[in-house]
């Protein structure tokens, strides 16, 4: 007879959504998240026999997320998502492992006249930030932080030649082109003694600047790859309780629209009419780590 293992679970609730409110006096402060809760029992009995009387109900998941959202606050998304961890090993000692991912929707702070508004807030989709913290019995947290839908565009100031010239080669090198994309990222702390906020802020920054490079003159991109590198090169070099970076970079491809054919009005030189293209774009990923000392 054949036997089997399951060698893979988790169940728990996602898409809890919960909008936290800290009023100090007349200055209320807000984060609203959207919580994933998976956790992981010593039993599979759950399973294998349909005997539920390990199973903290997703329900009552949902519920601890709203509960202890309550008695804690909501400081960074990291921290709330920690003491979540934390809350269902130390209650259920059948929980082998928790794993807790939080979105956090990118609110900030109105201005009015120049001043920051006490209690409104102005939607402000610049990115996505995003953390997951696995702990199992007896660890430390692990603790991820990330970005997603970080979309920027430049106009010069990148260029892409020299690749394979081959038979399948269509592609003319460009000294001069549009660069696009969406940038996702996710970084691993080795350390839970983080500044988080500051950290996630000094992270998109640091995208944006070897994205960018000096507002009057930019910098100069051979690659998507190579900008790739450079950003999570710097991340590791401003922040020392980083040890793993990944970044994924779709290149955006917008192409000159061919006018050649229209020479008789004068528009034969092209470059300020692009067609953005939907699909397909390239996909750039690199994950960069801090070596290990060396032995000798
Ligand atoms: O920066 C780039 N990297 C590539 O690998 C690539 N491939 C491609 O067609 N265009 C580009 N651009």
């Amino acid at each position: 007879m054949s036997t089997y293992k399951i060698v893979d679970d988790a169940y728990g609730k996602s898409g809890v959504k919960l909008l936290h409110i800290k009023r100090d006096g007349p200055v209320h402060s807000i984060r609203e998240l959207e919580v994933n809760t998976q956790l992981t029992l010593s039993s599979k009995k759950d399973y294998t026999t349909g005997d539920n009387s390990d199973i903290v109900a997703t329900d009552s998941q949902k519920n601890t997320v709203y509960l202890l959202a309550k008695k804690y606050g909501v400081n960074s998304p990291e921290e709330f998502a920690i003491i979540l961890s934390r809350h269902f090993l130390n209650t259920y000692n059948h929980v082998l492992k928790v794993q807790v991912h939080i979105e956090l929707y990118p609110w900030q702070r109105a201005e009015i006249d120049g001043k920051k508004h006490n209690h409104a807030f102005v939607f402000t989709p610049v990115a996505v930030r995003v953390c997951t913290v696995r702990m199992e019995r007896n660890g430390v947290p692990v603790v991820e932080s990330g970005l997603k839908d970080l979309r920027v565009l430049k106009t010069t100031q990148s260029a892409f030649v020299n690749f394979v010239a081959d038979d399948y080669r269509s592609l003319p090198d460009a000294s001069d082109r549009v660069f696009s994309t969406v940038i996702t990222s996710r970084w691993v702390y080795s350390t839970t003694n983080v500044d988080y906020c500051r950290a996630w802020n000094t992270v998109k920054d640091s995208i944006l600047s070897v994205f960018s490079g000096p507002a009057d003159k930019g910098i100069f991109s051979p690659s998507v790859q190579n900008t790739l590198h450079l950003t999570e090169k710097l991340v590791l070099d401003s922040i020392p309780e980083i040890n793993y970076i990944e970044m994924i970079l779709p290149n955006k491809h917008y192409v000159n629209v061919d006018l050649s054919k229209f020479k008789n009005v004068g528009f034969a030189h092209n470059d300020t009419v692009l067609q953005p293209l939907d699909k397909p774009s390239g996909n750039i990923r690199a994950a960069l780590t801090r070596s290990l000392p060396s032995k000798l």
